[in-house]
């Protein structure tokens, strides 16, 4: 069995790093990290990296083409078993593909600045955490680790990767999320938007990688209690959010200091919102994930 130390280490981002197995492959690991505020927290929420891993394979397991190639195999080193996918290698699309169903974060700052999302003319009226439908497709340009992306417009990117390519990348993150957005919505979970990367692999197909709709490539809020005109609190990361900004944790979220250590309550509460997303989203008992 190898361990982590065996295979180079190709990519590191907030919560998640990538390892070079072989030609074929790579290893793609969650971390116990989470991040708040554009900060990375010095507290670990235990099991966090094995709940989004799970998360992702049960997507996985739906949405095809996709680049999972295997979650229990011999080659995934026992320290980050559980937490770690090896995927095949494809040719990355520098687009980070968002689909937005309902209008909050830098999609409404960008609407209430200029009545647009990306190019894409809303009706006027609409408020914080209203819902799109259709949902839309506002995608990105990856920004460098602690700035933000910047939501660039259709044509940006049908001038950068052609006509043909952006209209797929378009057509299949509105399609996966749309069929993601109504599931999630029967197990009482609003999927508010989506990131998706994709790749194409040696025959050109275009092929869904990275993570699928876990909490941290997407916006998930409870159903219960959604009422636009106000921000929704998130699913995961709002106990986090309300004790930062605490006056319990005596941090000032605009000054440049690192937010401090977590209570263990926080962080306990934190976990079993992971893992109620998960069990609720797939019906599954998260102690069965590969036990
Ligand atoms: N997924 C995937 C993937 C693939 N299947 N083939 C080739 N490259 C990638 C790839 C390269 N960068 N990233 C983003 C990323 C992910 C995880 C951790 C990081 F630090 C950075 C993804």
């Amino acid at each position: 069995m190898p361990t982590l130390a065996d295979y180079q280490h190709v990519a590191r981002g907030k919560v998640r790093d990538l390892y070079d197995v072989d030609d074929e492959l790579l290893l793609f690991v969650a971390s116990d990290r989470i991040s708040a505020y554009d900060h990375i927290l010095s507290s670990e929420i235990p099991d966090k990296g094995r709940v989004l891993t799970a998360m992702s394979v049960f997507w996985f397991e739906r949405l095809t083409p996709n680049h999972l190639v295997a979650f229990d195999d011999p080659r995934i080193p026992a320290e980050v078993r559980g937490r770690a996918l090896l995927v095949r290698k494809l040719q990355m699309v520098d687009v980070e593909c968002v689909a937005r169903g309902y209008l909050t974060g830098s999609g409404m700052a960008d609407y209430q600045a200029t009545g647009a999302v990306c190019g894409i003319e809303l009706p006027v009226g609409l408020v914080e955490a209203s819902e799109l439908d259709p949902p839309i497709f506002t995608p990105a340009s990856k920004a460098e680790i602690g700035a933000h992306d910047e939501n660039v417009s259709f044509d940006v990117i049908a001038a950068k990767h052609g006509e043909e390519l952006a209209s797929k990348l378009r057509d299949r993150t509105i399609e996966l999320y749309s069929e993601a957005r109504a599931y999630a919505l029967t197990r009482g979970l609003i999927l508010a938007d989506t990131k998706f990367e994709f790749g194409l692999d040696a025959s050109g197909e275009l092929v869904l990688a990275d993570e699928v709709f876990t909490p941290d490539s997407s916006r998930y809020w409870p159903a219960e209690g959604y009422e636009p005109g106000r921000v929704q609190p998130s699913f995961d990361k709002q106990y986090v959010r309300d004790w930062l900004t605490s006056d319990a944790s005596g941090w000032d979220r605009k000054s440049d200091t690192p937010p401090p250590p977590l209570p263990a309550d926080v962080v306990e509460a934190t976990r079993n919102r992971y893992v109620e997303a998960y069990e609720r989203l797939t019906g599954r008992s998260f102690a069965d994930w590969l036990a």
